[in-house]
């Protein structure tokens, strides 16, 4: 197929008409797949994906999921993990698993990295038997993981010192979403390597923008974390204060519902927030870690961002009552503790 195909107008993602259907909505072979690469032919097939291989580094709450739907869908997988026991149940459903991520992308067409923060996922991309060490020319790196724009330019410039190409990905939608195949991919880098990931991220994702320059991706997620970890505190507060007037917070978390301030979080968080218990679908650490890169984000451009430096106190006081590995919504803690510390 030729190159310039890649770059053929079509109707961007956000202006697809609503899905009637998940089954409609995220057909396996979207006309995006027939744009592939200059290297190998274009996949059509269901048996045409399952060869491509493809890479997952990092089994955590989000990577496990995606990477099982990837199976699920017929791909060939090769997982790893640091922690290798999380591997186990992937290896089960089928997935190949090597020992560490210059393996993987030695072996892989393709590799998704899902990891914690940028030091993270600097290190499995450029650390000692890293994905760098094993990836060369022909093959693509999918950097999911939520990292700061400095981070992923560094990782992209040494995928693409290999020759490799390099496209950073990070997701909104969380634990459920993972599992569903509904994230929101916000990819900038390689288009190449967009059109060649396609595919893959629509069998996890049910949307996808493409934004340019690697760091763009980065920021706009850190952005959207940012207006997320603002709202979620502010409804701990509204919860807290409707408690102490006397209100019930049931009826408050129906209120909002119903109002031009919905938001599907306060409905999902708000009624186990109540009975003072914090499922994990999203680390609070994780949370803190995204309005302290999106700090230094509106730093950098010197805008004024008071909200969030406020909010990123209260997730850090919850850190330091040992609510790291709670879900975020556990920052109303924080204001718990402030409020009988006053009373
Ligand atoms: N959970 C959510 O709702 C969402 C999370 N994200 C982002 O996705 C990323 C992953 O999140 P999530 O899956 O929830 O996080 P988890 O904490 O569940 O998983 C983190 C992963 O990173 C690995 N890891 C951590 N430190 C290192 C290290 N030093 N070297 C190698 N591997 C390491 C962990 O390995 P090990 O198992 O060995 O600890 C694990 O595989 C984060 O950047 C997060 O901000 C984005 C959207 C939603
Ligand atoms: O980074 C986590 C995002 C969680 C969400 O979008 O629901």
């Amino acid at each position: 197929m030729a190159l310039c195909s890649i770059f053929c107008p079509r109707i961007p993602v956000r202006f697809r008409p609503k899905p009637i259907s998940p089954l409609l909505s995220k057909p396996l072979f979207p006309l995006s797949y027939r744009v592939y690469s200059s290297l190998q032919p274009t996949p059509s097939t269901k048996d045409e994906l399952g060869s491509v291989s493809i890479g997952f580094l990092g089994m955590g709450i989000m990577g496990s999921p995606m990477a099982q739907n990837l199976l699920k869908a017929g791909c060939d997988v090769t997982v790893w993990n640091r922690t290798k026991s999380k591997c186990d149940p992937l290896v089960g459903l089928g997935a190949k698993y090597k020992s560490s991520p210059e393996e993987v992308t030695a072996t892989c067409d393709l590799t998704f990295a899902m990891l914690a923060d940028p030091e993270s996922a600097i290190d499995v991309a450029c650390g000692k038997n890293g994905a760098v060490s094993g990836i060369s020319s022909g093959k693509g790196y999918v950097d999911v993981s939520t990292v700061d724009a400095a981070s992923s330019i560094l990782i992209s410039k040494q995928i693409k010192d290999t020759g490799a190409l390099f496209l950073e990905a990070p997701v909104s939608g969380s634990k459920k979403p993972a599992e569903d195949g509904q994230l929101i991919f916000l990819t900038a880098g390689d288009k190449l390597l967009y059109e060649k990931a396609a595919p893959f991220l629509d069998i996890m994702g049910k949307s996808r923008f493409y934004l340019g320059d690697v760091g763009n991706g980065a920021a706009m997620k850190l952005v959207v974390n940012m207006i997320m970890g603002s709202m979620m505190a502010s409804f701990a507060e509204g919860i807290l204060l409707s408690q102490k007037v006397g209100l019930d917070p049931n009826v408050l978390v129906e209120v909002v519902s119903q109002g031009a301030i919905n938001a599907p979080m306060y409905s999902l968080k708000g009624p186990s927030m109540i009975k003072s218990v914090y499922p994990t679908a999203f680390p609070l650490k994780h949370q803190q870690k995204d309005m302290r890169l999106a700090l230094g984000l509106a730093e950098s451009v010197s805008q004024s961002t008071p909200i969030a430096a406020a909010a990123n106190e209260l997730y850090k006081v919850a850190k330091s009552y040992g609510l790291s590995d709670e879900d975020f919504s556990a920052v109303i803690e924080a204001l718990k503790a402030a409020r009988s510390q006053q009373s």
